[in-house]
């Protein structure tokens, strides 16, 4: 199944002074989703923002709010972000013990429901559960910060999920070092969903999101041919 390619800026990389205006403006830009890291010091060395915050932009757009949670555990806090206005609500496979279950609950919640996986775990921790899952998150640096180096080896993960992932319906998402000069090689291999923090956010006006945006996309869809 092909999807459309997607663009998904991270606000990770936003002014957080004027996160709503942020995320009109990189939706006027052309963003196809708004990606949303969730970080609780725990599970990655930093701290971002919770369900109240993604509750307050809520209003700002109509965009998908692209949910990923690098928090653990996951499951006690799930109903919440499903609450505040998000549509994909994305778990690390390393974040517990019970991922099917995290995914049946976020399905359960009327949400759409990723997995994510950090570059040092293989595809293999996730074979049994593609049938409960809508979106693959692969992470293509090490989950916590943002504007870190894209990590080469990740290219063959993408191209292994690809496959492995044959005619279901899943989307698959990178996350990490992505750019006009990485875009094409993560699409090639099989992606659909770029997410680009510091690549969209390093602009400071619409039109400067907006050519970052485009040379994002056009890179990926020169590389799908
Ligand atoms: O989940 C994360 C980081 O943990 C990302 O979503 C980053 O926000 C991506 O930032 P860039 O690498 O694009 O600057
Ligand atoms: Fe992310």
């Amino acid at each position: 199944m092909t999807h459309p390619i997607r663009i998904a800026p991270s606000i990770l990389a936003a002014n957080f002074s004027k996160l709503g205006q942020e995320v009109r403006d990189v939706v006027d830009a052309g963003a196809d989703w708004i990606h949303l890291d969730v970080m609780d010091g725990h599970f990655v060395p930093n701290i971002t923002f919770g369900p109240d915050v993604i509750k307050s932009l809520r209003p700002h757009t109509q965009a998908t709010f692209d949910c990923h949670l690098m928090i653990a555990p996951a499951d006690p806090f799930l109903e919440a972000f499903a609450k505040a206005g998000c549509d994909i609500v994305t778990v690390h496979a390393e974040a517990g013990p019970h991922l099917h279950r995290s995914l049946q609950t976020v399905r359960s919640l009327g949400k759409k429901a990723g997995v994510s996986l950090n570059p040092a775990t293989p595809e293999s921790a996730i074979e049994y559960i593609l049938d409960t899952v809508d979106l693959i998150l692969v992470m293509t640096v090490n989950p916590g910060f943002g504007g870190q180096k894209f990590i080469a080896a990740m290219e063959e993960k993408i191209r292994r999920i690809k496959a492995m992932v044959g005619d279901r319906p899943i989307e698959i998402e990178v996350d990490g070092g992505v750019a006009p000069e990485t875009a094409g090689i993560v699409a090639k291999a099989g992606a659909n969903v770029l997410v680009a923090g510091s690549a969209v956010f390093k602009g400071d006006s619409v039109e400067a999101y907006r050519s970052a945006i485009e040379a994002i996309r056009a890179e990926a869809e020169k590389a799908r041919g």
